[in-house]
């Protein structure tokens, strides 16, 4: 993917997404650079549908018609892995059987060559996140806080040109879910990342300060 600093952004163009006869999303939207935009919506609306579209996994139930454009270039088309968007997901979602080097290790991508350059991205991104020496670490051990910090850190190590939040708050407990909005949406900002977060919490929704788009609940006929 090609970054272009004049068009650091998400651009959906007239989304359509159909379930059966059913609308479930008709957007057209764009943010920024750094930008948060903020998703809310019942249960069912099709907030979570939508991070699988613009993913690059929709469920082949959905019936899908629209652009999406990443800084410019056109993904609607491309599979998953060629999108450059990261997602993090409510669950951490670190691989058990690798250390916590090997899950950041895991998120780096081909152009970081060779042993020594990938062990010293990993201890940058450990310091990053005040885990350094956390490396050899099995996942199974850390906090739940930790592991948030871990995956988050593991998405970033990929370079994505955009980041997609499906209410990754949501399994914290209160003074946690404070400090990892903060972490995360500071993250998002500072690297320019335009970012999309799915949330029931109007807090989550405060943080983030950007706009939000209300999605109305799917018709009972579905
Ligand atoms: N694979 C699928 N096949 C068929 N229908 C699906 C599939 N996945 C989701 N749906 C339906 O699509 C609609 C939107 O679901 P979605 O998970 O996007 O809602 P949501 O707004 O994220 O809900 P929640 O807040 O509960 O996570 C729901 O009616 C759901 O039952």
């Amino acid at each position: 993917m090609q970054r272009n600093e004049q068009t650091m952004d998400l651009k959906l163009e007239d989304v359509h997404i159909a379930l059966g006869d059913a609308t479930l999303i008709d957007l057209s939207l764009s943010i920024g650079a750094g930008e948060i935009v903020t998703i809310m919506g019942p249960s069912g609306s099709g907030k979570s549908t939508l991070l699988a579209y613009l993913g690059g996994f929709l469920p082949r139930e959905f019936k899908a018609a629209g652009r999406v454009l990443l800084h410019g270039n056109d993904v609607t088309k491309m599979p998953a892995e060629q999108r450059h968007i990261g997602i993090l997901f409510q669950d951490p979602l670190l691989f058990p059987h690798l250390s916590v080097g090997g899950n950041l290790a895991f998120g780096l991508t081909s152009s970081v060559r060779g042993r020594k350059a990938r062990e010293e991205k990993v201890t940058e991104a450990l310091d990053e996140i005040n885990m350094a020496g956390f490396g050899a670490r099995d996942p199974a051990t850390l906090s739940g806080g930790q592991k948030a910090r871990i995956a988050l850190a593991r998405i970033l190590l990929s370079e994505p040109c955009a980041l997609l939040l499906d209410e990754p708050f949501s399994k914290l407990d209160a003074s946690l879910r404070g400090q990892m909005r903060k972490h995360v949406f500071e993250r998002a900002r500072s690297r320019g990342l335009p970012t999309l977060l799915v949330t029931h919490d109007e807090e989550d929704a405060k943080a983030a300060g950007g706009h939000v788009i209300r999605l109305d609940p799917l018709a009972e006929s579905v």
